[in-house]
């Protein structure tokens, strides 16, 4: 890339989320990511260009020296900080303006600093990956895959019913979303091929900003309203699922269509990674999943050790004291700063995020010794498992020669998992934290969970009762 011999024109707008909007290039496989701030400040400069850089290569070192680490090298590209020439960034934010989604328009792209995050494609195949057919890659943002067992919880709720599910009534109530969704991450990180399987299912019907399909680099599915029809993505995903004797055969139905999209895209790939126990057995069953009623068939299995969601798990559970019990912690941290302001620095807790923090929070002890050193590891131990609670898994399949088909009888894909969006939470998300998650509980306690026993609380748009097939229920757009 060519930092003097930037055009908008060789760049479309791809995507974006809270903090940042992501920009594609039409030729290469690649993407810059720029970072967003409030629309009210759009007038002001938020950072300056030195501090942006700095911000951004902070999210560079948080990825591969923290992250990287924790889930696993193959899984993550760090990408590089880069500065872009004024002129190109502000010509980019008008082109890119008109495609964004309305609801994300209380935040302004960021054109003052001219730093932007570098990164491969990942919708893309990687240069040795050559295909005639386009390549599908699937997002999954999967939240978090485990119920708190911490003694600090106070709510008994919230060791029954996970934070997704709870966290759909609150968000539907105040007006997130339209709709809500069936889809419970306990049953993603389950490691049980039904239970994901569902998990996947419900994604599909109510992707919110939990699931994307790309086809070419290209988002056919999930992201807004317009790009929530079945019968289209189906259409897009027939001829990659017409093989062996089926190739030609019209008449694959479209649950077969979307039963092997799911056990290629999905199962196959998440679940690879060895053998060995992973995580996910025994522990948990959220109580709003559709499939807690029948726990005796769809008992948890071990993930497979070295699984991209084994990783995910693994690091999420890193919060072992639930925010309940890391408050206090983090107070203690806060007061000592108070007390001691040029302790910040020694104490890391803005960074450098190197491999003395990961060793920090790898080498916390298990006892509070009542030492600021102890309540800082704690605290980092948190905000990493924050990040692995908010990021995203990008699974993308290439389609290989047609007579190659998998043990199962599949077509043939190589395929290739990333884990994106690893940005550090910062310090003082702590208390914000906090206050959700009370009210959350609060609102889930004092609507969904006081409805009588078996009346599924957050269905109320839904059928009450599920198929076990693969049906899957959809809603005018
Ligand atoms: O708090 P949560 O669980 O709602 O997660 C936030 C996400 O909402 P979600 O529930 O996934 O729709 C939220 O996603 P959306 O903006 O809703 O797409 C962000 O990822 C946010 O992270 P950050 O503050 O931008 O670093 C996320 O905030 P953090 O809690 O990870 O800081
Ligand atoms: N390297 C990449 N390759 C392809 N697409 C990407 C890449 N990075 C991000 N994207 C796309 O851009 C979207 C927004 O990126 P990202 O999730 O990093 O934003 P964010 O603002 O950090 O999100 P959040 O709301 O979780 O804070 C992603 O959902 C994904 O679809």
């Amino acid at each position: 890339m060519e930092l003097d011999k930037m055009d908008e024109n060789d760049w479309k707008y791809h995507g974006e989320g809270n903090k940042s909007l992501v920009v594609s290039h039409v030729q290469h496989s690649r993407v810059l990511r720029l970072l967003k701030y409030p629309a009210e400040d759009s007038e002001n400069a938020p950072q300056t260009p030195d501090q942006a850089f700095r911000h951004i290569q902070n999210i560079v070192d948080f990825s591969s020296s923290v992250m990287r680490p924790l889930l696993g090298e193959k899984f993550i590209h760090s990408g590089e900080v880069v500065r872009l020439p004024l002129e190109f960034v502000r010509q980019l934010s008008i082109k890119v303006q008109h495609q964004r989604p309305a609801w994300r328009c209380n935040k302004v792209m960021d054109i003052y600093s001219g730093c932007a995050l570098c990164l491969p494609n990942l919708t893309l195949p990687s240069l040795h990956q050559s295909t005639h057919t386009p390549t599908l890659c699937i997002e999954i943002k999967p939240k978090c895959g485990f119920l708190p067992s911490s003694k600090h919880v106070s709510k008994e709720i919230k060791t029954k019913v996970c934070r997704f599910c709870m966290h759909q009534h609150y968000k539907v109530a105040s007006g997130k979303w339209k709709r809500s969704s069936l889809y419970c991450p306990l049953d993603l990180f389950s490691g049980n091929r039904q239970r994901m399987h569902s998990a996947i299912k419900h994604l599909i019907e109510e992707p919110q900003n939990n699931f994307k399909i790309f086809k070419g680099g290209q988002c056919i599915y999930g992201d807004s309203d317009e790009l929530l029809d079945l019968s289209s993505l189906l259409q897009h995903l027939r001829p990659y699922f017409l093989f062996g004797n089926n190739r030609f055969n019209s008449h694959m139905t479209n649950k077969a269509v979307l039963n092997n999209f799911i056990q290629v895209s999905s199962l196959n790939v998440l679940l690879s990674g060895g053998r060995g126990d992973g995580g996910g057995k025994g522990r948990s069953f959220c109580e709003a999943s559709l499939l807690s009623r029948d726990r005796s068939r769809h008992g948890s299995q071990a993930l497979p050790s070295d699984s991209v969601l084994s990783r995910i798990l693994q690091t999420q559970m890193l919060d072992n004291l639930d925010i309940e019990g890391l408050y206090p912690l983090y107070r203690r941290v806060e007061q000592h700063l108070q007390d001691f302001p040029k302790e910040r620095g020694r104490l890391q807790v803005d960074g450098p995020y190197g491999e003395a923090f990961l060793q920090k929070l790898q080498k916390c002890p298990g006892e509070d010794d009542g030492s600021v050193e102890f309540a800082v590891a704690k605290v980092h131990q948190y905000r990493v498992a924050m990040t692995a609670k908010d990021c995203s898994i990008m699974v993308t399949l290439v389609p290989s020669s047609e007579e190659e088909e998998d043990d199962e009888g599949l077509p043939g894909f190589s395929s290739s998992v990333s884990i994106l969006d690893l940005d550090p939470k910062p310090f003082d998300s702590v208390p914000r934290q906090l206050r959700l998650d009370q009210k959350i509980v609060s609102y889930f306690l004092r609507t969904a969970a006081a409805l009588p026993k078996g009346s599924v609380p957050r269905r109320g748009i839904y059928p009450a009762v599920e198929r076990e097939d693969c049906t899957l229920l959809f809603h005018p757009v």
